[in-house]
């Protein structure tokens, strides 16, 4: 099914009539989660649309709200498997465009999506992610003769695959290996989450790293202008995190979408148009 149809956000109607609670009666916990699944209308539809899961509504309800997308941009994607953000970044950037995705578990990457597995709180596969987002031409999804994957692991190797040492790469670079003409990327995208504990503190806390692991991240990368999606998981240290949003981004919206689960404690903060003149200290610097 082509991406076309991602357009399509399921209506609240539609929604209510997929979802009838007295299904639910008397099910064990873990065939409620499957019926759930089943009646989801969001899953449904993901698989009508041919979208790796129904989180691509997420961001294509983001999207709608505050036009994130343009042709042509490059797009980081943290946390990217099994790829429906990846899928919808294709979607809205291409055919000019170009989308990196990076997770610690490996994935079949979208068409079109270049990718690396590794943990993103590494400094190394930070530095490798930047090495290979420095030169505008790898992984774009229009270039022909590039393969539109990468790996630190060897079952990648192909064209485009550079098997060495993030590290060993950064003391081949003469100079700091943080280059100084290093802002190339339009959006970063993070939906980045670790498997939950179900303890709110410790899952909180957790979520805050990745957090701050993406912010940091996107002050090195990020052009002026560009804008910044990253999911969390509220709690006490979510304001710090949106005091120094505000200091990166000219605008910083909070949003839990329709299509997150009631349930879950999820939200999003979106950053827009990065501000040229925020210091890293003024950024990186908890208040
Ligand atoms: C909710 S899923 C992302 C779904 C994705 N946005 C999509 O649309 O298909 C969260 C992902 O974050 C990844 N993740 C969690 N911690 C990570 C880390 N430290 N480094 C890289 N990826 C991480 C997980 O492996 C998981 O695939």
């Amino acid at each position: 099914m082509g991406l076309w149809l991602l357009l399509k956000v399921p209506s609240r109607s539609q929604r209510a009539l997929a979802f009838s609670p007295f299904t639910l009666k008397r099910l064990s916990s873990s065939k409620r989660w499957q019926a759930r699944q089943l009646k989801d209308h969001f899953t449904r539809e993901a698989t009508v649309q041919g979208l790796k899961s129904r989180a691509a509504f997420k961001l294509i309800q983001i999207d709608a709200k505050y036009h994130i997308f343009h042709n042509g941009q490059t797009v980081v994607d943290l946390g990217y498997a099994p790829g429906s953000w990846s899928q919808v970044a294709v979607s809205r950037t291409g055919p000019n465009g170009r989308v990196l995705g990076v997770d610690i578990i490996p994935a079949q990457p979208p068409k079109g999506v270049s990718t690396i597995q590794g943990n993103f709180l590494d400094p190394s596969i930070q530095a490798y992610v930047q090495n290979f987002l420095h030169d505008p031409t790898r992984g774009q999804q229009h270039c022909p003769g590039i393969i539109p994957h990468v790996g630190l692991t060897h079952e990648t190797s192909g064209l485009d695959v550079d098997t060495k040492n993030p590290i060993d790469n950064c003391e081949e670079m003469e100079g700091p290996c943080l280059l100084a003409d290093k802002r190339t990327v339009d959006v970063v995208l993070s939906d980045m989450m670790m498997n939950t504990s179900g303890m709110s503190f410790r899952d909180h806390a957790g979520s805050m790293d990745l957090c701050r692991a993406a912010l940091q991240f996107s002050f090195e990368v990020l052009k002026a202008g560009g804008h910044f999606v990253c999911k969390f998981y509220q709690g006490a240290e979510d304001k710090d995190l949106e005091k120094q949003l505000k200091r990166l981004f000219q605008k910083v919206h909070r949003l839990k979408p329709e299509s997150s689960r009631n349930e879950s404690k999820e939200a999003y903060f979106i950053g827009l148009a990065r501000k040229q003149g925020a210091t890293r200290h003024e950024v990186l610097t908890s208040p």
